[in-house]
């Protein structure tokens, strides 16, 4: 139990006057859907605790409002999904584009009866009705679909560059928590986990970003700043697909380390009863929390300290 302690301490890092807030870690979450909430909420906030800077959450739309409820602490960017909308029956056609989510405007088009309108201005989306809004201030149109159908979809074209031109700022990022398992949802999170490669910034893959790297085990061959944290089911999952047949039960260490080998050396924390870690030189087996203790055991809390131990360290601030 000293032995637990000691190790998280070590990777706390000490207080210091002559820090400021974020050189102790910027971590993005790429997880949260509509369906899932917590385990983001659980890998952001666990990184905080063990004494990382910023936190912050790229999710889908419909996750934002209850992630950023559970903390302030939290920095939430709702751009993983969008919304489609089909206008009322007066309204023959209606595209609306996200142009710049920040500033919440968006280009679109109506086609109502009996006019054409189109511009670029502000759209509200509220449970029941649409506003458009356009024009200067002093002489604004605005036009209210009240019977306008609203419905998510999960195909942002946006996604991989909003959360793109966050990866400059980031030290590492977790991919996976609570992500759903929504093709066209993962199809973005690719986009992203290649843009993240393509900086050489250390993922960390948890949940479905490891469902998603089980369909494309290519995702992640080789690259060496990745550590993979499967539960049971998931490492079955990807040892199948990468190995080809069912785990050897008899030997669970040798299983670890010829994964992380077939891999290309990317690290692998099997978590269980006793937590398996390797890089496919070596492994080891750890138990990183009293087993009496079943609220630590979560996976997204694991995610985390994932990051301290086995990543390679933060880049210079
Ligand atoms: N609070 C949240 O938001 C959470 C969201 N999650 C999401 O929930 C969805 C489904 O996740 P699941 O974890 O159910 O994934 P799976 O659909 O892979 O199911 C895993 C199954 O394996 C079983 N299992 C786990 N450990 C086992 C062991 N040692 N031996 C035998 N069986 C074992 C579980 O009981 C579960 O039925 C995912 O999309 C995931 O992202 C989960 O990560 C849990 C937390
Ligand atoms: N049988 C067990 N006995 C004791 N501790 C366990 C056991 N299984 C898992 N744990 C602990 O729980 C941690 C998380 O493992 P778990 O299998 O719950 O992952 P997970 O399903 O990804 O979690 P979550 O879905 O909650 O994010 C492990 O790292 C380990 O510390």
């Amino acid at each position: 139990m000293e032995n637990t302690f000691q190790l998280v301490r070590n990777i706390i890092p000490p207080l210091s006057a002559k820090k400021f807030k974020g050189q102790d870690g910027r971590i993005g979450i790429v997880g949260g859907c509509q369906e899932y909430t917590g385990a983001p909420y659980f890998a952001a906030i666990s990184a905080l605790k063990v004494g990382a800077d910023l936190s912050h959450v790229f999710c889908a739309r419909e996750a934002a409002p209850v992630i950023k409820s559970y903390s302030p602490e939290l920095i939430v960017h709702p751009v993983l999904s969008g919304w489609r909308v089909r206008g009322p029956e007066e309204v023959c056609g209606l595209c609306v584009d996200r142009a710049a989510y920040g500033r919440k405007q968006w280009t679109f088009q109506a086609v109502t009866r009996p006019f054409v309108c189109s511009g670029f201005g502000e759209v509200s989306i509220e449970p029941s009705k649409l506003l458009l809004s356009w024009g200067s201030p002093r002489a604004a149109l605005c036009i209210e679909l009240p019977a306008a159908q609203i419905m998510p979809f999960s195909d942002s074209p946006d996604a991989v560059h909003e959360v793109e031109k966050w990866l400059p700022r980031l030290h590492v990022l977790v991919i996976g928590p609570g992500l759903g398992r929504d093709d066209t949802l993962l199809e973005n999170v690719k986009g992203i986990l290649e843009a993240s490669k393509a900086r050489g910034i250390p993922i960390v893959v948890d949940a479905d970003g490891l469902w998603l790297v089980t369909q494309q085990p290519a995702l992640i061959q080789g690259y060496k700043n990745a550590v993979l944290t499967p539960n049971h089911m998931e490492f079955g999952r990807l040892h199948k697909a990468v190995l080809g047949g069912p785990v050897d039960s008899a030997d669970q260490r040798a299983t670890v380390l010829s994964l992380s080998q077939a891999l290309g050396n990317v690290t692998v924390v099997r978590k269980g009863e006793h937590d398996m870690i390797s890089d496919g030189q070596q492994g080891s087996a750890l138990s990183w929390w009293p087993h009496s203790v079943p609220a630590l055991s979560q996976g997204s809390v694991t995610s985390k300290p994932s990051r301290s131990t086995a990543a390679p360290p933060p880049p210079p601030t």
